[in-house]
């Protein structure tokens, strides 16, 4: 059993960071384990571009299927050029092997939005650890990035740079290799979510009043090997976006780790070019917990280097969503909420606890691990 799990009489519990909170997930062990899933599910995404409704259709049943019973799958087939991911992948690294002060100039702790690079043991997911052994960059939607080709006088609450991009010369390929990577997964999320509505037996363009500037995310991720089991990548947590979308770099043993209920941490290994797909709060939240936000880790113990690019999608800043109304039960409460509010909520509770520190304590920037 490991530190974050705690066990009473025939209850057993793991703790995961919940945007902030400390959330407890129950897991059934011993007699009241249950049939569950003990693999990712792999689905072949080609039909998405099918001209034919019924196609569509077909895919959406296995992919809510998916996302009730398992909240993760790999969509392989997603039409993404392999190019772009193998070249971003390259970008990703080479920005990371970069001199740690030509990374800090761009230090996420400067902006509102925590963009920018984030350095190792900053994020501190699972706080029996010393910190995540991480670094990290984040970009996302930003109407001052002409790349984005956003109204910036149709969305007021955008007109000031979001976005921190490296000036150093050894850095400036960093931007239009993100942006190439940001602009074909964002141009694939907006289908997946017409996809995700079907699952949901909602009309295919349910979703498109509510994402027509979706807050979205490109978190570019660095892990190196971990020596001790005493470490993490990245603590246990749920996504606190709609769903997010991970490009993982190949490594022999597999890092990226996935709770099932009856407690086993399910391995998810590399396959090439493609994406894992995970649902993450907000979608459990409109569904009333119909679709599941599944509790996930990373822990890199097999001695490689490790690279991953999760891609984040939640709809408008400025949209409000509650719990859709086949979800909802009869008599039920049901709180609205704002998304933006919602979002950078749990951002400033995820990325500035650690540093600020409980105790008060100074920021503790780590040059190395
Ligand atoms: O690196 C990964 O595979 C997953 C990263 C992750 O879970 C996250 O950034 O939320
Ligand atoms: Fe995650």
């Amino acid at each position: 059993m490991s530190s974050t799990e705690t066990e009473t009489q025939e209850e057993t519990y793991v703790s995961y960071h919940d945007g902030g909170v400390f959330g407890k997930r129950r897991v059934l062990t011993g007699k009241a384990a249950k049939p569950t899933f003990n693999a990712v599910p792999k689905i072949d995404m080609r039909r998405i571009y099918s001209d034919n409704l019924d196609d569509r259709k077909e895919l959406a049943k296995e992919v809510g299927d998916a996302c009730r019973n398992v909240g993760f799958f790999y969509a392989v087939n997603h039409g993404v050029e392999e190019q772009i991911l193998d070249d971003t992948f390259s970008a990703v690294k080479r920005f990371f092997d970069l001199p740690t002060e030509v990374k800090m100039e761009v230090h996420n702790q400067k902006t509102e939005k925590f963009r920018g690079y984030e350095a190792f043991l900053e994020g501190k997911l699972d706080p029996s650890t010393r910190g995540d052994l991480k670094e990290g960059f984040l970009m996302g939607e930003d109407a001052t990035d002409p790349e984005q080709k956003l109204p910036v006088r149709d969305l007021p609450f955008m007109s000031t740079p979001r976005n921190q991009w490296p000036s150093h010369p050894t850095a400036t390929f960093f931007r239009p290799a993100l942006y190439t990577y940001y602009t074909a997964m964002l141009t694939f999320s907006r289908r997946l979510l017409g996809i995700f509505a079907l699952a949901l037996d909602l009309p295919e363009h349910h979703f498109d009043t509510i994402t027509r500037h979706p807050m979205t995310n490109v978190r570019a991720v660095h892990y190196p090997p971990q020596h001790s089991d005493a470490d993490v990548g990245i603590g246990a947590h749920t996504d606190f976006c709609w769903f997010t979308l991970v490009c993982q770099s190949r490594t022999e043993y597999p890092a990226l780790e996935v709770l099932n209920a009856n407690g086993i941490w399910v391995p998810v290994s590399h396959e090439p070019h493609s994406f894992v797909v995970n649902i993450a709060d907000f979608l459990k939240l409109v569904t009333g917990g119909e679709w599941m936000s599944t509790v996930h880790r990373v822990r890199n113990m097999g001695g490689e280097e490790r690279y991953s690019m999760p891609f984040f999608f939640s709809p408008d800043e400025d949209a409000r969503v509650s719990v859709l109304e086949r979800y909802s039960k009869k008599g039920g409460m049901y709180e609205e909420f704002g998304v933006g509010e919602y979002f950078q909520k749990r951002l400033v509770v995820d990325r500035r606890t650690h540093l600020e520190g409980a105790e008060g304590g100074e920021v503790k920037r780590s040059a190395g691990y």
